[in-house]
């Protein structure tokens, strides 16, 4: 009996135990599933909040921006009379980053100020943004922005483009001018011996000389004509680049306010029609005087040493590609690029070759250095420097590449346009932005360049960095797609010129003048604002 209970007991207790196990499941089991429930959803939201977290490193976001005013937004801050937009941008990008988003009335634009963010445009995303925004001023000028500058990206760009080079911009018809440069420089140097004469006391107007030059070489070679020599041509040439930098480097109300332009805001479309019917009679003077040319060739139609001016060639493309040309440029086509080519060869180079000569007369360091470089090569009061003799002269080029950083004759390039959306940097850039790239401030960044206000073309010596667009914090020429075509035709007048100039003449400031104003003028191309007056004295 003692056992039985026992038995009992135990069985009891066994099976209350089993009671007790069970009841025991089944209360933890829902505290359990909360449990589990809680710190699965825990996980889950930990899960999502990284996702969430890493999302929102993805969340698309603008660039930082400036204030705005209503309407406006940030013209006030760039356009004006007195204000250099390019050193305005500056000043804000000091501010707001190298990335920066602006509101030109309606229009959306970003400004980009280091060479990391021009690389991410101009190579990351080169074709992206290829193309140029639609601006009133250019659509006139340019017959319906038919050039090659101001076309939008497409086959007919890429044509216009392809062609220009093909006959006037590559290195083998880049030598094939060199007896048009040599002749021009030539004369050139008679003009310094005239002026310095007639001035009294050596004085030479250099811009007047070198503007005058420019004209001439790039008007031989891609109009066939030299604008001081033909008969008044000289002022209708002026009238090209004057009234079409002047336009061209203004903010048009209407580009900023597309959706107002029915208004016909700002008052330019009265002035650039004028501009436009005094541009568009002289074009078709060239064209007329190159078709008869060409008709009648036993006259005296002008060539370069392996073939005709671009001119001709534009005009007889079917007959040199036996009818078959890849692409049919209309007449009005033909003088959009006409326009741009001459236009864009003489200002730049203009706008070099002051800059160059100022620079040297203010650092009589660098001149020397350049003189002696230069005098090697000079045998006898004669002797001009030729094209051969410039291959060794490290000095010369440098002197250039230091100007061109320090004054890009196109501070801030031409503008560009988004053709999809994508990112600069961690930045959303939706289709149709139109993208400013201030090659002004890259060339003048700290961060980049040691000094980077001095004048001091020894940096470039030994250097790798050129201007040709791989390197970015150099890129007065651009880079990619729509970068500058000309650098071979523009660097083969300036050099010539520069060691004639610096070897044949020392070179000072006038009488009592201790300075020289180093300001530079708004516009398309940065012209030296005060024009360039010095003392020439002939060598040796
Ligand atoms: C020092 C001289 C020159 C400089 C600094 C210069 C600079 C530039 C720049 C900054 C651009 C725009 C690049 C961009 O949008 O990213 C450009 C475009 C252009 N340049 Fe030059 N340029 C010079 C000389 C020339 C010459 C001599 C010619 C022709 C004779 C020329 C023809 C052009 C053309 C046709 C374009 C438009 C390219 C395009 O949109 O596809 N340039 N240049």
């Amino acid at each position: 009996t003692h056992t039985l209970p026992i038995d009992v007991r135990r069985g009891r207790s066994k099976k209350t135990m089993e009671d007790t196990t069970t009841m025991l499941v089944f209360l933890l089991l829902p505290a359990l599933t909360i449990l589990c429930t809680l710190l699965l959803r825990a996980a889950i939201s930990k899960e999502h909040a990284t996702s969430c977290s890493s999302d929102a490193v993805d969340v698309p976001v603008p660039p930082p921006s400036p204030w705005r005013l209503p309407l406006v937004g940030n013209l006030h801050q760039l356009a004006g009379r007195r204000l250099l937009p390019h050193r305005s941008l500056a000043s804000l990008a000091a501010a707001h980053g190298p990335v920066m988003l602006l509101r030109l009335g309606q229009v959306r634009a970003v400004v980009v100020s280091s060479a990391a963010a021009a690389r991410e445009v101009m190579q990351t995303h080169d074709r992206v943004f290829a193309s140029r925004p639609s601006l009133a001023v250019p659509g006139k000028l340019f017959y319906g922005c038919t050039d090659i500058a101001f076309a939008p990206h497409g086959p007919y760009w890429v044509h216009a483009r392809k062609m220009s080079v093909l006959h006037l911009l590559s290195p083998a018809r880049v030598r094939a001018y060199r007896a048009v440069r040599e002749e021009e420089v030539q004369a050139l140097v008679q003009m310094v011996h005239v002026q310095r004469l007639s001035c009294g006391g050596g004085v030479v107007r250099l811009s007047e000389l070198l503007a005058g030059f420019a004209k001439d070489v790039t008007g031989r070679i891609v109009f066939g004509a030299s604008p001081s020599t033909a008969e008044g041509w000289g002022a209708k040439v002026d009238t090209l680049l004057e009234e079409g930098n002047a336009l061209l480097g203004t903010f048009h109300v209407q580009d900023c306010f597309p959706g107002l332009a029915w208004l016909g805001l700002g008052g330019l479309d009265n002035k650039v029609r004028k501009a436009f019917e005094r541009i568009d009679p002289i074009l078709e003077e060239i064209l007329e005087v190159a078709g008869r040319q060409l008709l009648s060739p036993q006259q005296d139609t002008p060539t370069t040493t392996s073939g005709s001016t671009f001119v001709h060639v534009m005009l007889s493309l079917d007959n040199i590609s036996g009818g078959s040309a890849a692409w049919r440029f209309s007449r009005d086509n033909v003088k959009a690029i006409l326009m741009d080519l001459f236009g864009a060869g003489t200002e730049a180079t203009i706008v070099v070759l002051e800059w160059v000569m100022a620079e040297l007369v203010r650092n009589k360091g660098a001149m020397e250095r350049l003189q002696h470089e230069l005098r090697k090569s000079l045998i006898s009061d004669s002797d001009m420097i030729t094209e051969h003799d410039l291959q060794g002269m490290v000095y010369l080029k440098a002197v250039i590449k230091e100007t061109i950083r320090l004054h890009p004759p196109g501070p801030l390039l031409l503008p560009h346009e988004a053709m999809e959306s994508t990112r600069i940097q961690q930045y959303h850039i939706p289709r149709k932005t139109m993208v400013i790239i201030n090659a002004w401030a890259i060339g003048r960044d700290p961060h980049t360049w040691e000094s980077p206000m001095e004048f001091r073309p020894e940096r470039f010596i030994g250097s790798e960095v050129s201007f040709r667009g791989r390197h970015f914090q150099l890129i007065p020429f651009g880079s990619g797609r729509r970068m500058c075509p000309g650098i071979n035709f523009t660097m083969s007048i300036l050099e010539i010129a520069i060691a004639n100039l610096v070897g044949r003449f020392n070179w000072a400031l006038r009488e009592g003048e201790t300075e020289l104003d180093m300001e530079e003028t708004p516009g398309v191309a940065s012209r030296k604002r005060v024009p360039l007056c010095v003392i020439a004295r002939p060598w040796p």
